[in-house]
């Protein structure tokens, strides 16, 4: 007689860009890989989609925008780790149009592969800038994008490639654009880190499993992804054909790993405002594994 015994995958859905690969580390090398395949499958998708993923239970684990988390707070935090930013992000660009800058922006292209930067833009401009201006969502496209609105959120790779082609651009059509970083916008304003994504869990699917282990797993596996920077600059920077400096800036003062205090007072803010510009229905309440 055969025995089959069959151990249930946690799924996770994962973003594609070059920002949590840090955290990725021991999930795509060696020598944890291998024993990390036999508890997780892995599907890489846009921050929009890995919260889409969750809800209709495609996959158990997501690398969710925070903002889609007031959408279902039955979700649990992995605790510590965060796609965050402490001042300049980089990658999170309102790109404008307008030489008045965005107080005159009336029209506002928005990502749709974003949900938690479309937040906080909305909440720039609700208390900051514009209290009138009108939201699109828009793919990430930033010609067609301010073909159509003065001003365009773009969010991950493609503000990286955005702000690596400013100069070249501006050669070519002779347009003067500002390039906004909205971290830096937000810390200025409120003294506190910008807050992107976190690990959400479907706590049904844990029965059984133990969650002492899958913290450890997703902790350790950011904890190696940050001891093993220049292995990751080199590979994303031949990846992406960025410069090592610029990738190596990104990782290490750019983006912040670590769901500390800070970032949770970060992130109560972010979660008071939004609803007070009606930009989310609910304040949620934080539920850590
Ligand atoms: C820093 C970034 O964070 C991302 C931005 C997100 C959003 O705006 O919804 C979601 C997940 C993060 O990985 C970025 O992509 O530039």
């Amino acid at each position: 007689m055969t025995l089959h015994c069959e151990v249930s995958l946690l799924r996770i859905a994962a973003i594609n860009f070059l920002n949590p690969a840090p955290l990725m580390w021991d999930f795509e090398h060696e020598p944890v890989q291998r024993e990390l395949n036999t508890r997780y499958a892995i599907n890489y998708t846009s921050p929009a989609l890995c919260a889409e993923r969750l809800r209709e239970g495609s996959a158990d684990i997501g690398l969710i925008p925070v903002a889609a988390y007031a959408m279902d707070p039955s979700l649990a935090i992995v605790p510590g780790c965060t796609i965050a930013s402490l001042d300049h992000i980089r990658s999170i660009l309102l790109v404008v149009r307008c030489s008045d800058g965005p107080e005159a922006a009336r029209t506002v292209a928005l990502d749709t592969s974003s949900r938690t930067s479309a937040t906080y833009t909305k909440i720039l401009f609700r208390k900051y800038w514009n209290p009138q201006a009108e939201f699109l969502p828009h793919a990430p496209n930033l010609e067609e994008m301010l073909a159509r609105a003065d001003a365009a959120l773009l969010i991950g790779d493609p503000a990286l490639y955005a702000l690596a082609d400013r100069e070249a651009r501006q050669q070519r059509t002779g347009e003067c654009l500002h390039y906004l970083d909205l971290g830096h916008e937000w810390r200025s304003r409120t003294g506190l880190p910008w807050v992107s994504a976190f690990w959400g869990v479907r706590t049904e699917a844990l029965a059984g499993k133990s969650t002492a282990l899958l913290v450890d797993d997703f902790q350790q596996s950011r904890d190696h992804g940050l001891a093993h920077i220049p292995e990751l600059v080199a590979e994303w920077s031949a990846k992406m054909s960025l410069p090592a400096a610029v990738v190596e800036e990104y990782l290490t003062r750019n983006i912040h790993y670590v769901l500390d205090d800070p970032c949770l007072a970060g992130l109560e803010l972010f979660y008071r405002y939004a609803a007070e510009c009606s930009a989310l229905p609910v304040t949620p309440s934080l539920r850590l594994l």
